[in-house]
């Protein structure tokens, strides 16, 4: 027998959603035959270009037949005709929106901007990948938020903070000269989402992207996004003017410093006339800002919206700060540091927040500056690689994290004042509104090193664009379009992933517990009580001792659930009433404690450790059923992964219990296995895990 040749890989992995394969359906064929005689587009135009160069490919891979690509479908039926309408309305959702139709015995997309033709092209590929019939076909949609925008954590000499596949996209040492074919394909994949910016490098930023050879490097890849409606935009290091200007001083009210920024703003236009603006972490994690001259956030943020008046851009102020405090609450910090700020700051600002107040744990409550900042447009971020997930072995579907944080109501307005209202705008009146995601994406083959992780990118991106699709809605249109078109199967999926989120807080946080490890995020170390910093240790947040668990945020503890409304406190305040996967966040709960389960603390804790671990298996049950469905190199992949998963959760599960069981001093229930490791022998592995 001939060996297969290793490098004839299939490529399912890299070519994410858009896959395009030979639909097999006789019938779907038929009718869509009808209907892709020839692709008509009006103009020239490189976005327009770009998307009748994605219906091309398309419909190559779909139906086997290359589609000509013509100016005007002269009276003609059977085609797909990109028709620019009239440019009505100001407002920029309804500019960037589509409508598709059938008129005349041809499939009209029509928009009144460019890029809302190639969105609508790619609406359009979508429906046909998932088999729906042409005849009748009648999509309208516009987006719900202006920026959209991934934010990748990359470093200038490739490496990736908490990226799990891989090295960095962007290949510095190559650019400006040699162009990755693949930062088309990243492109076109976030273009077929919506989402409309990227931030090119790490919000630890290094000075060199102000420099002239990086912005010549930045201005190369910003051309290849272009024609996508992508913006790039830049993380910058608030220090700047002193390391790469020379200056004395960075100090955002001195006269110099501005004139720096107002430059460097003017200089980067110049390479990138599109530029997206700037996007800032100051003042946090040892980040140098506007702070170290006395001055506040808003003081910073408005010197460098300043630089950009003259210029579409914006500036882009992280919320995500906290001091260290043993006696405070980290809680607590961005709320205090930032509302006495609201009504300060400048026009192209947006203020980007974090979706809970600590920093993307398994679960959180929403972040209570969402509602707080009435005059300040507050930016999403979410973490879409999985830093606090296990990384790239765990399968976790994050939409139901998404929505969680969008659909929570923060009562600010009266019922009904969601987060998703605040962030598209709706609520405050915001004309500038902002979801970000920070990127999952490495040089991998696959982009995300987990298979599932890409539907964490896909369902990132179409929340963007509508906030209001369900979780299961998204991954049913994932499934189909990346995995397999069998609707069993399908369902199977959909339903594992919907799940498997809960699973994974189950073994890792359960009950509303959070950051039980420090180092690399990744092995239990719920144990940890030593580091520069108190609250980077893991015992500041469980609080665990010889009376119960969780961290007491009421009135008798750090008082932080004052932060949001009474209706809100409500939800959580009372220990008997407070939903069980937020208790631990906000109580600090007895060991014997009697919970709505009937079970006390101790076995409520055990039996959510133990059930979390054991659905893995259910997941790898699930899984193996659909292997005749999907592609075998994507099925073996996943496999294997969830293999690794189970044995990581187990490891979780035994660090917790023994680790708790020292405090609760009670047996673990009978009816679960007793750990076959000791809490030494535990800490141990992890011990070693983490040496250098
Ligand atoms: C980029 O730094 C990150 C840091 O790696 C991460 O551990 C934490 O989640 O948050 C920081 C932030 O969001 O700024």
């Amino acid at each position: 027998q001939i060996k297969k040749d290793a490098f004839a890989v299939t490529d399912d992995g890299y070519r994410l959603w858009l896959k395009y394969d030979p639909i097999a359906d006789v019938g779907v064929k038929k009718e869509y035959q009808k209907f892709t005689q020839f692709i008509a587009a009006p103009s020239a135009n490189p976005v327009v270009k770009s998307a009748t160069d994605e219906v091309q490919q398309g419909l190559s891979g779909l139906l086997g037949k290359v589609v000509p690509v013509v100016l005007s479908a002269k009276g003609q039926s059977g085609g797909i005709v990109l028709t620019l309408v009239t440019d009505k309305s100001q407002d920029f959702a309804n500019k960037e929106g589509y409508s598709i139709e059938t008129v005349q015995g041809n499939i009209r997309v029509s928009s009144e901007s460019e890029v809302g033709l190639l969105y609508g092209s790619f609406a359009l590929l979508r429906h046909m990948q998932t088999l729906q019939s042409l005849s009748a076909i009648t999509l309208r949609s516009s987006p719900k938020v202006r920026y959209r925008m991934l934010n990748h954590w990359d470093n200038h000499d490739g490496t990736i903070e908490r990226g799990y596949a891989g090295s960095s996209l962007w290949k510095w040492y190559e650019l400006p000269e040699r162009i990755d074919p693949r930062y088309r394909d990243y492109a076109r994949a976030n273009a077929s989402l919506g989402i409309n910016g990227s931030v090119l490098n790490n919000v630890n930023a290094s000075a060199r992207f102000m420099s002239a050879e990086y912005i010549e490097k930045v201005a190369a890849i910003a051309n290849v996004f272009r024609p996508y409606g992508i913006k790039v935009y830049l993380s910058v290091y608030f220090a700047a003017p002193k390391t790469l200007g020379g200056l004395g001083t960075s100090d955002p009210l001195n006269p110099q410093v501005q004139a720096w920024w107002a430059a460097k703003v003017k200089e980067i236009y110049q390479y990138i006339p599109d530029f997206g603006g700037f996007l800032v972490k100051a003042n946090s994690e040892g980040e140098p800002g506007p702070q170290d001259y006395g001055r506040t956030h808003a003081d910073g943020a408005n010197m460098l919206a300043a630089a950009f008046k003259p210029y579409d851009g914006v500036v882009i102020w992280r919320a995500f700060v906290y001091k260290s405090d043993p006696k405070g609450d980290r809680f607590k910090a961005a709320y205090e540091e930032f509302t006495p700020l609201d009504g300060q700051f400048d026009e192209k600002v947006i203020v980007q927040v974090k979706n809970g107040p600590i920093d993307f744990q398994p679960r959180e409550p929403f972040s209570p500056l969402f509602g707080n900042m009435p005059k300040t447009p507050l930016g999403m971020e979410f973490q879409l690689t999985q830093e606090y997930l296990g990384f790239a072995t765990h399968a976790v579907y994050e939409a139901p994290i998404f929505k969680e944080c969008l659909d929570a109501d923060t009562y600010v307005n009266g019922k009904g004042s969601t987060v998703a209202r605040i962030v598209d705008g709706t609520l405050h009146g915001y004309a500038r509104t902002a979801m970000a995601g920070v990127a999952n994406t490495g040089s991998v083959r696959n982009w995300t090193g987990h298979p599932l992780a890409q539907a964490n990118w896909y369902a990132f991106g179409r929340l963007t664009w509508d906030h209001q699709l369900s979780s299961e809605q998204i991954a049913r249109e994932w499934v189909a379009l990346t995995l397999t078109k069998d609707k069993k199967a399908n369902t199977q999926i959909v339903n594992m992933m919907l799940h498997s989120r809960d699973i994974y807080v189950d073994y890792n946080t359960p009950l509303g517990l959070s950051r039980p490890w420090t180092g690399v995020h990744f092995a239990p170390e719920p144990w940890q009580n030593r580091s520069s910093r108190p609250d980077w240790t893991a015992v500041y947040y469980h609080k665990a001792d010889s009376v119960g668990l969780g961290f007491d945020r009421t009135a008798n503890g750090s008082n932080a659930l004052a932060q949001y409304r009474p209706e809100v406190q409500r939800q959580w305040s009372n220990p008997d009433s407070c939903p069980l996967p937020y208790l631990l966040w906000f109580h600090h709960v007895s060991w014997d404690k009697k919970l709505s389960t009937g079970q006390t603390l101790w076995h409520e804790v055990c039996s959510r450790l133990y059930a979390g671990a054991d659905s893995v298996l259910w997941m790898q049950q699930q899984w193996d059923q659909v292997k005749a469905h999907i592609n075998p190199e994507t099925f073996a992949d996943v496999e294997a992964r969830l293999r690794t998963q189970h044995k990581e959760a187990i490891w979780w599960r035994n660090a917790w219990v023994l680790y708790l069981q020292s405090f609760a001093r009670q047996p673990i229930p009978p009816k679960f296995k007793k750990p076959e490791q000791t809490l030494e022998q535990v800490i141990k592995s992890v011990d070693v895990y983490l040496l250098r």
